[in-house]
């Protein structure tokens, strides 16, 4: 079984992704990561994120490590940002998650596209969303346990500026797909997102 879990940054997405994943017995993959550690790549070696050249160079020889720090920092999260939205760059890490999705048993993939490019024939597809100023709230509250203190501000503006930039590009833009169900988290705190998730996806199998 696939479970293409997609939605905005900070909707809660990833940590719903892995609790189904544990729920259900499957392997994970957080597909954003991938553009992480391109754009970690990219920065280490000074590449130019406005070149879509050097933003593929920075695919090759891809070594992920997820207990990376860097990974998670503010430039690299920028830089993810803009690379996601270079069709090679893309195309580039296309198989290694079709791959994942494909393998034997299944997997749970949490991503922007999963729904709509990775995985469209996935057997439940859930679309995790809740609203910029409650996104901002947990995305700084996360920063903060990290010691990276950032004005509440300048967190909404990036997650705005992250959803305009992930719904408007080209390439596999951000998409909620027709046969997604919508889970808003808006008002459900850790625990009752992730139970409502799983009476999601057991509803869905129940019908098929
Ligand atoms: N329902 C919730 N209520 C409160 N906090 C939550 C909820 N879901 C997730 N969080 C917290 O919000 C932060 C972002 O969650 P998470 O990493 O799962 O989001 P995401 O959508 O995968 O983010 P991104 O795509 O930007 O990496 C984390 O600190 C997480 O613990
Ligand atoms: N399937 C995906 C996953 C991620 N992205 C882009 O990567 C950036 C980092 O992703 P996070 O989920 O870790 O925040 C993000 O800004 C997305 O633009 C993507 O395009 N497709």
């Amino acid at each position: 079984m696939v479970i293409a879990v997609d939605g905005p940054a900070a909707s809660g997405k990833g940590t719903i992704a892995r609790a189904l994943a544990r729920h259900f017995g499957l392997p994970h993959m957080d597909t954003g990561l991938l553009y992480r550690a391109v754009a970690l790549n990219l920065w280490r070696w000074g590449g130019d994120p406005a070149s879509e050249f050097e933003a593929l160079r920075a695919t090759h020889e891809l070594n992920l490590d997820p207990s990376d720090q860097e990974l998670r920092s503010e430039p690299v999260s920028k830089i993810a940002s803009a690379v996601s939205a270079y069709p090679s760059v893309r195309a580039a890490l296309l198989e290694r998650q079709q791959d994942f999705a494909g393998q034997p048993g299944g997997a749970v993939l949490d991503g922007r596209d999963i729904g709509t490019v990775i995985a469209p024939d996935a057997e439940v597809k859930l679309f995790v969303t809740a609203s910029a100023e409650v996104r901002a709230v947990r995305r700084q509250k996360e920063l903060d346990g990290r010691g990276m203190h950032v004005r509440f501000e300048d967190v909404l503006a990036d997650i705005h500026a992250r959803d305009e930039r992930d719904s408007s590009r080209d390439a596999a833009p951000l998409r909620e797909a027709a046969d997604a169900l919508h889970l808003d988290t808006s008002e459900l705190d850790v625990d009752e997102a992730i139970s409502a998730a799983i009476r999601l996806v057991e509803e869905k199998l129940a019908k098929a």
